[in-house]
């Protein structure tokens, strides 16, 4: 190592990067989306990274003449050395052709640079006796998680000038924030599940939320091939293992509970439990005592790593969590809704979170019930961007024109309508269906 480089920098490759983005104008379009200005651990040089960076953004020239009157205008020019500065770096450069190379050993320095740092604040949330234990491991974990993806600059504050050129983007691709639920009046409502969204699905017991959630999971696991990670406060692996296996074989889920079949269901079974492999569905069955938010962001940040982008999260249900005994319940519901609403940002994935009804509705002579009967409800209704009531008239009534029949009440929805729709529901084997299905 040399005073150019040293253990947390080199000088050396800096500039060779900064001339590279001078000379050539090719260069920054190398390492524009690879170098963060921070990267950089001269000042002066930060400072010559970002004015090309922003004059690229641009779509205008990077070379010696364009950024040295950028940072004149911008009286910037003296503090990153003046135009002798500017020259040097040109001079000293023969061409941009290692830009990618030494991209790659500053990013390498930029990143001890910061697991140092984050080692220093990691040290002081040890000594920090004023916060709790498990919130410090929380915190720990994801400071180095952060480092581990790269992740750091994902929540910065940005100037909407900068939004505008990713959100722009997205519309030239025409790329959805939603995933489809394959319900076709369902999603002219709802939209699909949107990236980022908590999305609470509420209804009395036995009304089918477990059995609407699987369906969701089992449809985006096999549409978007993502991961769906599925935590099951309420229902065992093996027995929530056997209701998807109950969808994919048309078996009857109370016999499969009780590992009955007939002689004629074994081809169904071997080929629903060939598909139903194939399938990146993860299930979590941790106790609710124990199935905390720093429990699921855990769970959530490792499944992530492994396999990518998450493509849904199901939490089955929110007040089963935390002490059931201690006071306040409205208060400790509010604080798990608001953790997956912030679980669901953090993670890039719609987070469906499934809630019981308070008992209330049964003596209206109308049950179906309204986003204010949600147990608990707390500062569920102000967190979740979307709500869906689940109501089944042949629940209440044997004689209803509605055998067969789920209505799905859109109570609160942030990004569009509210309305009912009605879906096919066969509870027996969980199947879902549109009712206009051509
Ligand atoms: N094999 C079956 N045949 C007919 N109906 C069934 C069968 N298995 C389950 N069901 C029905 O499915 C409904 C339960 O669905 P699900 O568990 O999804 O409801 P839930 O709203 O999650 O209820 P809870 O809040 O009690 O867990 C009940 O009405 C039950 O009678």
């Amino acid at each position: 190592m040399t005073d150019n480089d040293t253990f947390l920098g080199n000088i050396e490759a800096e500039e060779a990067i900064l001339g590279g983005i001078l000379l050539d104008p090719q260069a920054i379009s190398i390492v524009a989306d690879m170098l963060p200005v921070e990267a950089f651990c001269l000042q002066a040089h930060q400072r010559i990274y970002q004015t090309a960076l922003e004059l690229y953004q641009k779509d205008k020239p990077t070379d010696l003449m364009a950024v040295s009157t950028w940072l004149a205008d911008h009286k910037l020019l003296d503090e990153v050395g003046g135009t002798t500065k500017l020259g040097q770096l040109v001079n000293r450069t023969v061409s941009a052709v290692n830009i990618d190379r030494y991209a790659l050993i500053i990013l390498n320095k930029y990143q001890r640079r910061q697991l140092v740092r984050v080692g220093h604040e990691i040290v002081e949330l040890g000594y920090d006796t004023t916060t709790e234990i498990e919130t410090i491991f929380d915190t720990s974990e994801e400071k180095i998680f952060n480092l581990t993806t790269n992740k750091q600059d994902k929540f910065q504050p940005k100037l909407i000038s900068d939004c505008l050129a990713s959100v722009f983007n997205k519309i030239e691709q025409g790329s959805s924030p939603a995933y489809p639920t394959g319900l076709t009046d369902l999603d002219s409502l709802i939209g699909g599940l949107i990236k980022q969204d908590l999305i609470v699905v509420a209804g009395r017991p036995s009304m089918g939320k477990s059995w609407f959630a699987c369906y969701l999971a089992d449809y985006i696991a096999k549409n978007e091939n993502k991961p769906v990670v599925f935590f099951s406060a309420e229902m065992s692996q093996e027995q929530l293992t056997k209701r998807f296996l109950s969808m994919h074989t048309g078996i009857d889920s109370q016999r499969l509970m009780h590992n009955q079949i007939y002689e004629d269901e074994y081809d169904s079974l071997v080929e629903g439990l060939g598909n139903l492999a194939e399938l990146p569905i993860i299930i979590d069955d941790t106790p609710a005592s124990e199935l905390t938010p720093t429990r699921m962001r855990s769970v959530l940040r490792r499944i992530q790593s492994e396999r990518g982008e998450l493509g849904l999260v199901v939490l089955d249900y929110i007040q089963k969590l935390g002490d059931r005994a201690a006071g306040n319940r409205a208060q400790t519901i509010g604080k798990y809704s608001g953790a997956c609403k912030d679980i669901a940002k953090t993670f890039n994935a719609p987070f469906v979170v499934l809630a019981q009804i308070n008992r209330g509705v049964e003596g209206q002579s109308n049950k179906r019930p309204s986003m204010a009967d949600i147990k608990d409800s707390g500062d569920i209704e102000q967190d979740m961007d979307l709500g869906l009531l689940l109501y089944r008239d042949e629940y209440y009534k044997s004689d209803t024109d509605d055998k067969g029949i789920m209505e799905i009440i859109v109570g609160k929805n942030r990004n569009g309508a509210t309305g009912t729709c009605k879906v096919m529901f066969d509870p027996s084997i969980g199947n879902f269906n549109s009712l206009n299905t051509e």
